[in-house]
């Protein structure tokens, strides 16, 4: 099902809406014999859930997960590994008077352009509630990729305004271990009481926040990618750009590369016991649309959240007016935080796609 489906190896088919029965996922494409519990699988969406904190959506999903098919024993199969979560808590109810009046900054106004139809209940596919299937496959893909030591975790790097001041020569563990010791997913903790305020600030002005995440893999081996069409850059940037509320991606120095001189940009080569290896990683870990074996170093950039409390204009398609509307439900005051395990997903899953291709392409 196109626009519904990612990967060309390890494929994933995500369903179901944010006021359906439920959402889920299909995973094809997973090689046999891999360790896979549900356990592991709700770790990941435990990290993803709503209604984990006061600056989060309050809409309270256990997101239980129920793996049907392509697991036996506690290990893949190699058949088609189908996730589904329950939807519990929709309250559909706050959705009755947008039924006709579209929500500027959501993808209202644009799914009714491509459909003709919609369900004025929530955002439908376009709802982050979707990324639960996302998050399951990545799941998946986070255990391949463990097998053969490779590690993608990601955090908070600005919100609202408020820069992170990281520590050079943390490593990612310890990055990670930061970030989830607060509900920003921050690891300066200085920066991340900062952050709370400011969404509080905005949250009571009835406003939202945007803010840039970076994440980060390694332990990927060089020569993963596609020397022209399927960069391995090209693929993270449209599975990143593919998840709602992104406006940008950067991979290394990103935008900041447009300022600076070849003789700043270029990374050294050095030799090294395990072969070349480099001084800086401006690349951020692909030259050619190919891993270097450096870390792969990504950043997203995501929007303030579409439904705000403040009255906005828009327009009632019934009558064809000009009208003001005041958003009620349940909305994350800020998206970076619970973006983080999704973007964490998305790359997961263009490494696994990849690393399985690379069996294919040399002997
Ligand atoms: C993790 C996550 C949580 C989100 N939470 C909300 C929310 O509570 N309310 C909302 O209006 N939009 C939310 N969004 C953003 C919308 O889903 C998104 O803006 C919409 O799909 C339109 O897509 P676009 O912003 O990419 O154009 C969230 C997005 C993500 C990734
Ligand atoms: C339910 C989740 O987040 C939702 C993401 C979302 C949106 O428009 O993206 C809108 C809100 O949901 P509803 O459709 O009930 O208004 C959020 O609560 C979730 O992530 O599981």
């Amino acid at each position: 099902m196109a626009g519904n489906s990612f990967g060309t190896v390890f494929r994933i088919t995500t369903w179901g809406e944010s006021h359906g029965s439920g959402v889920g996922v299909v995973v094809d494409g997973c090689p046999a014999g891999l360790a896979l519990s549900e356990e592991v699988v709700q770790g990941e969406l435990d990290r993803r859930r709503p209604g984990q904190s006061s600056i989060s959506t309050q809409r309270k999903e256990e997101d239980r997960v129920e793996i049907l098919s392509g697991t036996f024993d506690g290990v893949t199969t190699g058949t088609p590994i189908s996730m589904l979560v329950w939807n519990r808590d929709a309250k559909s109810s706050a959705y009755d008077a947008l039924r006709d009046r579209p929500r500027p900054g959501h993808a209202d106004l644009t799914y009714l352009a491509r459909y003709g139809v919609r369900d004025h209940r929530g955002g439908g596919r376009a709802s982050a509630r979707e990324t639960v299937g996302r998050v399951a496959a990545g799941a998946v893909a986070k255990r391949l990729l463990a097998e053969r030591g490779i590690l993608v975790a990601g955090y908070v790097l600005e919100l609202g305004g408020v820069r992170a001041d990281l520590l050079e020569g943390l490593d990612l563990s310890a990055l990670r271990e930061g970030a989830e010791k607060n509900p920003v997913r921050c690891p300066d903790q200085i920066a991340a009481a900062k952050m709370v305020r400011a969404i509080e600030a905005a949250r009571e002005a009835g406003d939202s926040l945007g803010g840039i995440a970076e994440i980060v893999a390694v332990g990927v081996p060089p020569g993963l990618g596609e020397p022209v069409f399927d960069k391995l850059d090209g693929d993270l940037a449209r599975a990143l750009m593919g998840i709602g509320a992104v406006k940008a991606v950067e991979i290394g120095a990103g935008v900041e590369a447009a300022r600076m001189r070849g003789s700043d940009m270029n990374d050294p080569i050095l030799p090294g016991p395990e072969g070349p290896r480099f001084e800086t990683n401006n690349a951020g870990g692909i030259l050619g649309g190919i891993s270097t074996g450096a870390p792969i170093v990504c950043r997203i950039a995501v929007k303030p959240t579409p439904s705000i409390s403040r009255p906005q204009r828009t327009v009632d398609l019934s009558r064809g007016e000009a009208v003001e509307i005041e958003i009620k439900g349940r909305h994350d005051p800020v998206i970076p935080p619970r973006i983080v395990p999704v973007a964490e997903a998305m790359v997961a899953l263009v490494l696994a796609d990849h690393l399985l291709r690379l069996r294919a392409a040399r002997i």
